[in-house]
């Protein structure tokens, strides 16, 4: 794998995107067991590996430096795009930070991409090729050793009870509490074990690996393609308990006061942030139910066509953070996270995903993941916390937000 400075237009970089026959799998394509990138659901997106430039904004500004590095980019390479589909030609594979401070986030252009959608499958390669690359098999980690994170469970818990009080006094109507968990393993983790696991057991999530961040996350903060932009707003939880059918939880959860409060905050804040940029903006008037092995959540997709010219990662600096994963009010959330969770979050519940060279892709939120750096591992989860939450079943949630990423690990 190689790293390597922005070239300048002049370096003649060139581009390629092929039809691949047979029709493959992208997970299965991809080598070797680090430096993975992915972003795949069902069985359809893309793959990458190798590197031909990186850049890593921070702060505040990190989305707008983002966007305009990656236009600066492709507008200095000869692109040949032989199958004209979403995600052909030149990408990159992105990772934000969610805080404006502390933060890095990541933007990666890849040697080489392996795509698929539905009957198609195609790769995208940069010149001059790399020889294939032999895949190594994918190796399984040592069981792992968990330990507590930056933020242990029993702070979480006195958090979350904190948040409660303050929320009673008129701080804020709803704040998005997470914690973190520590995990080590014998050998480097492979993250295609992890994503290979994520996917079959989790088809209706998107499955990522952006620069060590991996997971699978339910959440699509948004979707450009051409003039239209979709996203998938989750809040309100419940998970599965004996004796409850997923019928009964799924009413009850429609039922809970509690939660389509929550869920209402989440999705009035991407349509506040999103109708500016929308020439027509669809909105449900109810939310539906997401089934998920772990959880169940209340779902609202929303779609709107975008009137201005603003690219993806623009879009999203606008959306960012939803109240799904911060809070609302917006400002005074922020302010309760930096101060009652007391850690980095580092990536975790910012956008992750893709662009293309027309300013289009996918974004998720980087939910239901952990950041993997060599043999440690960091994983996450949070919960919205509004006046009338219950501390311990806030830290039951979180624990059930925490088995997708356990799991995959333990295989
Ligand atoms: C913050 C997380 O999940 C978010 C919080 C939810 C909630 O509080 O009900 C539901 C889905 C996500 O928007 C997480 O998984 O870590």
């Amino acid at each position: 794998m190689t790293s390597a400075p922005v070239p300048t237009p002049d370096a003649g970089l060139r581009a390629r995107t092929r039809v691949l026959t047979p029709r493959a799998e992208p997970l299965a394509a991809l080598p070797g067991p680090t430096n993975v990138l992915a972003w795949t659901r069902a069985g359809d997106g893309v793959v990458g590996w190798g590197e031909v430039a990186r850049f890593e904004p921070a702060g505040p500004g990190r989305f707008a430096a983002a966007d305009a590095w990656w236009r600066e980019f492709v507008g200095g390479v000869e692109v040949r795009d032989e199958v004209g589909l979403p995600g052909t030609g030149p990408l990159a594979f992105v990772s934000m930070a969610f805080a404006d401070e502390p933060g890095r986030s990541v933007v990666v252009v890849p040697r080489v991409v392996v795509g698929r959608r539905g009957d198609t499958t195609w790769v995208t390669e940069f010149d001059p090729h790399e020889p294939a690359a032999p895949v190594q098999p994918v190796r399984r980690p040592s069981v792992p050793r968990y330990a507590e994170g930056e933020l242990s469970v029993s702070d979480y818990r006195a958090a979350v009870s904190e948040a409660v009080a303050r929320m009673r006094a008129g701080a804020a109507d709803k704040v998005v509490l997470a914690h973190d968990l520590t995990a080590h393993t014998d050998e480097p983790v492979d993250q295609r074990f992890l994503l290979h696991n994520l996917a079959a057991r989790y088809p209706g999530c998107w499955t990522f690996a952006v620069d060590g961040l991996v997971g699978a996350t339910p959440e699509l903060l948004l979707r450009r393609g051409a003039d239209l932009v979709t996203s998938r707003v989750l809040a309100g939880t419940t998970w599965p308990r004996a004796g409850a059918s997923g019928d009964e939880l799924a009413a009850e959860l429609l039922a809970s006061r509690k939660d389509r409060a929550e869920h209402e905050y989440a999705v009035r804040s991407l349509a506040e942030a999103l109708r500016p940029f929308c020439a027509e903006l669809s909105v449900p008037d109810e939310p539906h139910v997401l089934r998920l092995p772990n959880v169940l959540h209340l779902a609202s997709d929303v779609s709107g066509r975008v009137r201005e010219d603003a690219s993806l990662l623009r879009l999203a600096e606008a959306v960012h953070p939803t109240a799904a994963v911060g809070g609302t009010p917006t400002a005074d959330a922020l302010r309760l996270i930096t101060e009652l969770e007391r850690m980095d979050r580092g990536r975790y519940a910012g956008p992750v995903g893709w662009v293309d060279a027309r300013g289009d892709g996918e974004l998720g939120i980087a939910l239901r993941c952990a950041e993997v750096d060599g043999a440690a591992v960091r994983l996450f989860a949070g919960c919205g916390i509004v006046a009338d939450s219950d501390p311990d079943r806030e830290v039951e949630e979180a624990a059930a937000k925490l088995r997708p990423i356990r799991d995959a690990m333990e295989g």
